[in-house]
């Protein structure tokens, strides 16, 4: 399908992949749609079944895979989470910028698809800081972030590979981090606001 190209953003739980995503739908209404994830992972408090997440089973999210529902899924901390093909072709069918939050499981398998995103690594500026960004969110129990931990080392060692991302944006300051992402994806936002105009 034509249209604008889609944008994934990866790097390690809590670098700030929501904060910067939540701040460019809204800085930019009726120019991206989020591609909505499955997870098996319990819901945050504010968190909305539909617009965070489809929180599922196990069993159901199983189900969905082998029914081949969806274009790519990985196990993360302990939990289950995938990119739906309805979740993508969602956002595609109203021309928006489909953004995909997806761990680097998920960057390679989407790289063995046809979907030609641009993709972006959100790197924290440093493990001490990503840990205390993650405490300080008061989001994860003491294993599941010793895990998150554990995946943010080997997610920023494998964004330093050559090819894998067309950007590596490292989110030391908000507003200096904001400003690189707008200016990588100014063309993709021009096309779309043009094209509603
Ligand atoms: N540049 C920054 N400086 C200080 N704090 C930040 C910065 N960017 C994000 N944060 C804070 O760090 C925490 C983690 O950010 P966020 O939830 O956006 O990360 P994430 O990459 O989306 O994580 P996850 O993959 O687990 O959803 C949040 O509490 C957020 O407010
Ligand atoms: N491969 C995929 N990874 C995904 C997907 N949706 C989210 N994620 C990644 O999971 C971790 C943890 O997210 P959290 O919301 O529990 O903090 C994070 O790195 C996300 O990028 C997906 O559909 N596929």
């Amino acid at each position: 399908m034509s249209g604008p190209r889609p944008v994934v953003l990866s790097g390690p739980s809590g670098a700030g992949k929501s904060t910067l995503m939540k701040r460019l739908m809204k800085d930019h209404e009726g120019v991206f749609g989020f591609s909505v994830s499955h997870t098996t992972r319990n819901p945050r408090p504010g968190e909305e079944n539909g617009k965070d997440y489809h929180f599922t089973s196990r069993e159901a999210m199983q189900e969905g895979i082998q029914r081949g529902d969806f274009i790519e899924n990985a196990e993360f901390s302990g939990n289950l989470y995938g990119t739906s093909k309805a979740a993508i072709e969602d956002v595609q069918a109203k021309n928006l910028i489909c953004i995909l939050d997806v761990d680097i499981q998920g960057v390679r398998r989407i790289k063995e698809t046809n979907l030609n995103p641009i993709y972006i690594s959100i790197q924290p500026p440093s493990m001490e800081i990503l840990e205390k960004r993650l405490r300080d969110r008061q989001t994860e129990s003491e294993e599941s972030l010793q895990k998150r931990l554990e995946a943010a080392r080997i997610d920023m060692e494998l964004s330093k590979e050559p090819g894998v991302f067309d950007v590596v944006i490292i989110n030391d300051d908000l507003e200096r981090a904001y400003e690189e992402l707008k200016e990588i994806l100014n063309d993709e936002i021009q096309k779309v606001q043009e094209s509603k105009s």
